[in-house]
């Protein structure tokens, strides 16, 4: 029978990575995507801008929206403090099974934890059911026209604090031009664009980087 995309990448992960590396996981990938098949990961050139926010907020607590096959989850976990954890939200089981063994061969089991189910139904119920207070920082990479009524749910759930960092990827292309509206015109937020291209393309998109304001 055929395989699909997230299984090639994942036999490409277990052929060209080293478990426990991280960061041979991420080059494995973007390798695959460059040279044998694209997929929708943030990718390496996108991925540095988001080392780069990882960096500077140092996050104890990230929320991810959209896992797909692990990759920003695995760039991300591996920038964290030694406490520092990132849950990550994926709809589609078979996505969500792919990306745990991706997160294994990094080993980083302990740092990531997976949740299957729909955003719209999670936010309300992380507090409780992880114990999370708010979020340092939240990477929305999931449905397009969900960022948007995730945010408004996210403030609506106490998830944000002042300060808290929400970062966007594909704002151009696809593009969210809903959310773009919002966040930009949104008292409560201070945002920034950071220009960069659609993953392993020469295509404009970006990320965009918004400060909430409390
Ligand atoms: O469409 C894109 N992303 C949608 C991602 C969707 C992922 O989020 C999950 N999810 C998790 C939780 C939910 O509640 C809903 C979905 C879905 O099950 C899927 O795994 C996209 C498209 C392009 N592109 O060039 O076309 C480029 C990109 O970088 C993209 O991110
Ligand atoms: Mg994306």
């Amino acid at each position: 029978t055929q395989s699909t995309r997230p299984q090639r990448l994942l036999a490409a992960v277990q052929k060209n990575a080293t478990r426990g590396d991280p960061r041979s996981v991420v080059l494995a990938i973007d390798q695959f995507c460059r040279q044998k098949e694209w997929a929708m990961n943030v990718g390496d050139e996108k991925g540095c801008i988001l080392d780069s926010v990882v960096s500077e907020v140092n996050p104890g607590a990230v929320l991810e929206l959209g896992t797909y096959c692990g990759y920003s989850a695995v760039r991300i976990a591996c920038l964290l403090p030694p406490h520092g954890k990132i849950i990550t939200l994926e709809f589609n089981p078979d996505n969500a099974a792919i990306a745990r063994q991706v997160i294994a061969w990094a080993g980083l089991e302990e740092k990531i934890q997976l949740v299957v189910g729909a955003s719209g139904d999670w936010i309300p119920k992380i507090k409780e059911q992880f114990g999370v207070k708010t979020f340092d920082l939240v990477f929305l990479d999931h449905w397009k026209d969900r960022y948007l009524p995730d945010t408004k749910l996210m403030e609506e759930c106490g998830l944000l604090r002042e300060g808290s960092i929400l970062l966007a990827d594909n704002v151009i292309c696809p593009g969210t031009p809903d959310y773009l509206e919002y966040i930009r015109n949104s008292p409560r937020y201070k945002s920034q664009y950071f220009k960069s291209h659609l993953e392993y393309t020469k295509v404009e998109d970006g990320l965009e980087k918004s400060v909430f304001l409390g």
